[in-house]
Parts: C-alpha cells; structure tokens; sequence
C-alpha cells in the first residue's frame, strides 16, 4: 500500500537476499519503524510480540523464518527445530501452521545444500500469492457494497473490528480489501473503526491505514457497535479471521461475536473476508475445537499513548495487581454470518458454500 507516495508491502525480503524487513506494528501509528529479521529468533519473536500480526501476515513471517533458520541449520533436525519454535509463537491463525506445513513438505523434499535457496522461493511465492489472493477479495466484495451505495446513494456505512487491513497480510488485507476497491472505484464509504481493546488494533492501525489511503472513517469504542446497528447507522458489517472451520465457524479479535449478535439482532450484514490458507478443513465446531490465545494481562491493565510532550509512555489503567483475564479471540457461530468474502468469490458460511467453492477439499 501507499505511504506518502511509496509503495510498502507488510513483509519485504531485503537487498542481500539473506534478511526480512518487517514495519514494527508495536511502534504504530505514532513511528513508522522498518526493522529487518536477520534469523530464527529474531522472526519468532516479531510474531509473539506482534510486531507483525493477523493471520496471513503471521503465515508470511513464520515462512521467511523458515527460510532464516536455514541459513543456521538446514538439517532435517534444523527445520524440525525452526517449524516447531515457529509454531508455538501463537496458538490461534490457522495460517502459521498452514505455512509452516508447506514450507516443511517443500523443503523435506530437498537435500540440505539446496534448502536455503529454496525456503527464500517458497516465502517469497507465499507472500505473493498472499497479494493476490487479496486484492481478488478486495474484487469480490466490491459489489456488496457497490449494491448498497445503489440502494441509498449516499456514503455506505460499515463497522468493521480489529484490524484485516493490508497491516494484516503482505498487501491489501482482507476484511478492508472491499473497502479499500469501493473507495478507488469512487464509492463513497464511511467506516466504524472499532477500537478493539486491549491491543486497540483498530485505534493504532485501521484508523491510520484508512487515513493514509484517505477512507473516511470515526474510531469508535468497541461497545458502540450496537447502539449504531439499532440507530440504523451500520449498513454492513466487516472482519477478517484467524481461522474459519470446514463448517463457517468464524474465529476472530474478541468482541466480533458480540457484534455478530448485534448485527443479527439489526438485521445488519454482516460479512467475513478470508483467504483459502485462513480456512481450517481438519475441524468443524469452532466454539470448542479452535484454540483461543490468552495473552498477558498487562496488555489490558496497561496502555501506550502519547504524552503531552509527544513521547509514547504506557500507564496502568487498573489497580496495581489486579486480577487480570486477556482472551485475544472469540469464535462467531456460522448462524450469524451472513456470507464468507474468499478470493474465489462470495459464499454462504457453511460445509456445502466452503466447498462450492473449493471442492478440492471434498473428503
Ligand atoms: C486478516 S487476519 C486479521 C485478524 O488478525 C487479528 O488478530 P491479531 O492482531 O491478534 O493477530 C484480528 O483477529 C484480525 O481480524
């Protein structure tokens, strides 16, 4: 996407050939910071901290970590050793361990003096599919909301939670590829940026991608949602996912079921985008089969913002030792979901729509 005139992708491999530049999602919006992963540790660490995160993005750093670790050790051993320090970064997107997988059957095929060239190939035709798969999502959504402008001919109102913007992914994310495509196609759009406490994903990096590329938009608390959907101030409903179950169960940012509820309750669509490598065929109830992360309670006990002075601190908002619980995500029953956004086209959140649409994956 455009920063200033430049083209930026979330994940770029760098000059030498043999390091990843990554923008430090932990520093946004108030500094942009390009820092490079020179090996294993190093993208391990970036997706447990998330200085790089959502699902596609997490699958894209967790490939070219692999291709880092090889250039340590490119022994069976060593990728067994790189796959599984890479896949215990975090729990939830399905991603990781979809790359992590390819990347193994890839390079288990190969003998180790071929491996490091390979892994590089491998990443990098993983995050350019990535951009594809995108911007085909951002393609297949425009006509919902094109058919909604049609309908009030006036700027089409959509909420939309955390962020699956291109911070995401490599390159135009998924739940704001649609938006993103109305806005270039001259569609006017409005959109509600939930904050989405505690990591305000929404806050530090919706509201500053939808502002670099000049969507309009209000950043709202993440309770408003509701109280907007009964008021008739939400035309649509838009989120990404960390893992979607063969059956259309939706794993997402904690609070999307809760909007979810809320936009059945209004008769509000509401719409998820996701890429093929998003969706999880091993299991189908995502209430009890997908892993819900729990993160640190800091992260809701604390928060960083700038001071008067325009240094980024971080205070504690709770009392101090507080009993702290973080769940990072929630699952949307199949039910409440209006329709599935993939780079194949729209369809219904269930077994027969997922496989209309991919019928390879037929047992
Ligand atoms: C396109 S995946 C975006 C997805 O990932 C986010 O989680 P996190 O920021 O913790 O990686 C959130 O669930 C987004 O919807």
């Amino acid at each position: 996407m455009n920063i200033n005139g430049i083209s930026y992708r979330a994940i770029w491999p760098e000059q030498d050939g043999s390091s990843v530049n990554i923008i430090d999602q932990t520093r946004l919006p108030h500094d942009f910071s390009v820092i490079q992963l020179t090996d294993l540790s190093s993208a391990a660490q970036a997706i447990s901290t998330m200085q790089v995160r959502g699902a596609p993005l997490i699958g894209a750093t967790a490939a070219f970590g692999v291709a880092l670790a090889m250039q340590e050790n490119a022994s069976d051993f060593g990728l067994k050793a790189a796959c599984d320090v890479l896949l215990a970064t975090r729990p939830t997107a399905v991603n990781l361990r979809w790359a992590l997988e390819r990347m193994q059957s890839v390079l288990s095929a190969a003998s180790d003096i071929d491996r490091v060239k390979i892994a590089w190939q491998e990443a990098k035709l993983i995050a350019d599919e990535d951009v594809e798969i995108n911007r085909s999502i951002g393609v297949n959504g425009l006509p919902i909301i094109r058919a909604l402008w049609e309908k009030k001919r006036n700027p089409v109102n959509i909420l939309t939670h955390c962020n699956a913007g291109w911070l995401a992914t490599v390159d135009w994310g998924t739940a704001l590829a649609p938006i993103y495509a109305a806005h270039d196609a001259g569609i006017p759009v409005h959109v509600w940026v939930d904050e989405t406490r505690p990591r305000n994903q929404g806050a530090s990096l919706t509201a500053w991608e939808l502002q670099q590329h000049g969507v309009q938009h209000t950043l709202i608390v993440d309770n408003v949602g509701g109280h907007l959907m009964q008021h008739g101030q939400v035309d649509m409903v838009i989120v990404g996912t960390d893992r979607t179950t063969a059956q259309g169960d939706v794993c997402n940012k904690i609070g999307t079921y809760l909007k979810a509820l809320a936009a059945n309750d209004n008769n509000v669509p509401f719409y998820v985008a996701l890429p093929a490598p998003t969706i999880d065929w091993r299991i189908q109830n995502g209430v009890t089969e997908i892993p819900i992360e729990q993160r640190d309670g800091a992260e809701v006990s604390h928060i960083s913002g700038l001071d008067a002075t325009g240094k980024v601190v971080v205070v504690n908002i709770a009392p101090v030792d507080c009993q702290v619980a973080n769940y990072a995500f929630d699952v949307t029953p199949a039910r409440l979901v209006t329709g599935l956004i993939t780079e194949r086209g729209v369809c219904a959140a269930s077994k027969d729509g997922l496989l209309g649409l991919y019928p390879e994956q037929m047992a």
